[in-house]
């Protein structure tokens, strides 16, 4: 396995040029937080933004819109329950997931998604939408344009492979058979891509084990698909994947607890040490 450094970092963060504007920089949407999980969804948008995602909306309950937007006027918000084959026309990433939720109406969105899809989208499947794609084994229209992002119990949920017997290899079949990019979450978190060695995360704590912070990492992972074209989506996943972690092992020297809110509000501090 290759170990991840600080230098995914500055192969995948660019410095931004002059002449360029919003458009450049990813349209991203976020699919997810139902009546009971908004703040799932607030926490990835909001990582998304921080990331420097060029314009990110964000399709969930219309309860959470006021909540969102006290927190990040920088987003679009849409009604998740409307119209998601034509929200999703525009968007060059989609994630989909943080808070979704597992009702009729949730699978129902997370079927219209991957139906409508198209061959230049990239679709982040993290959470809720990880439970519903594995119990009703749904399909891919473009595997090789597909990130999952499972915690132990969801990677067995879609895998099949059980907590405690998901060895490197049984995880790289499944990824070599399905063409897919996984991202295999835990204290020594993984990412595997078809057909090449996986990489694996040397950084992060015991401090990061609270509620959203998976979902904060969907969204970072969502903003570096939709900003750093030069790069392999592989490549953008684990450099998101690393910082998540990297800035959560250096807060956590003197915080007892890492809140996802905190490393979101340091990701633009943390890019700029490494843009190249
Ligand atoms: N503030 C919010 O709105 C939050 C919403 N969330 C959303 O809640 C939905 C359900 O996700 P959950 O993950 O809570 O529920 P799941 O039922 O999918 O998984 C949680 C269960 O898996 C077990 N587990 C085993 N190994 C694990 C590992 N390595 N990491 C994490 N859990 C492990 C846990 O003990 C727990 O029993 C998702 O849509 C998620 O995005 C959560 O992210 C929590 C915060
Ligand atoms: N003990 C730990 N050491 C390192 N990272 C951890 C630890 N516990 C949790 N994490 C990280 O926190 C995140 C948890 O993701 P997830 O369970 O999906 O959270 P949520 O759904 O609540 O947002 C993952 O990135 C995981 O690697
Ligand atoms: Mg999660």
């Amino acid at each position: 396995m290759k170990v991840l450094s600080n230098e995914i970092l500055t192969a995948v963060i660019k410095k931004r040029q002059t002449n360029s504007h919003k458009g450049d920089y990813g349209r991203l949407i976020l699919i997810g937080g139902d009546a009971h999980y908004g703040g799932a969804i607030i926490l990835a948008a909001s990582a998304a933004v921080y990331s420097g995602t060029g314009l990110t909306t964000v399709a969930c309950d219309p309860l959470n819109w006021s909540p969102l937007h006290a927190h990040l006027p920088e987003a679009m918000v849409l009604d998740f329950k409307q119209n998601i084959d034509q929200s999703i026309v525009n968007a060059d990433v989609i994630v989909i997931g943080p808070g979704l939720g597992l009702s009729t109406m949730s699978l129902q969105i997370l079927k219209t998604v991957l139906k409508e899809i198209n061959q230049n989208q990239i679709l982040i499947i993290d959470g809720s939408a990880i439970s519903l794609f594995a119990e009703e084994k749904l399909k891919l229209k473009f595997p090789e344009n597909t990130i999952f992002t499972p915690h132990e119990m969801e990677l067995q949920r879609l895998t099949g492979i059980k907590i405690g017997n998901q060895s490197v290899e049984k995880i790289q079949n499944y990824v070599n058979q399905n063409g897919v990019i996984i991202v295999a979450k835990s204290h020594e978190t993984k990412v595997y891509g078809p057909l090449v060695e996986p990489f694996l995360l040397k950084v992060g704590s015991p401090a990061q084990a609270t509620g959203g912070m998976g979902d904060t990492l969907a969204g970072m992972i969502g903003s570096f698909l939709g900003q750093f074209r030069q790069a392999s989506l592989l490549e953008c996943v684990a450099a998101a994947t690393y910082l998540h972690s990297f800035i959560a092992e250096n807060l956590s020297k003197d915080n007892y607890v890492v809140l996802p809110s905190l490393i979101i509000s340091r990701i633009p501090k943390f890019m700029k040490l490494f843009e190249e």
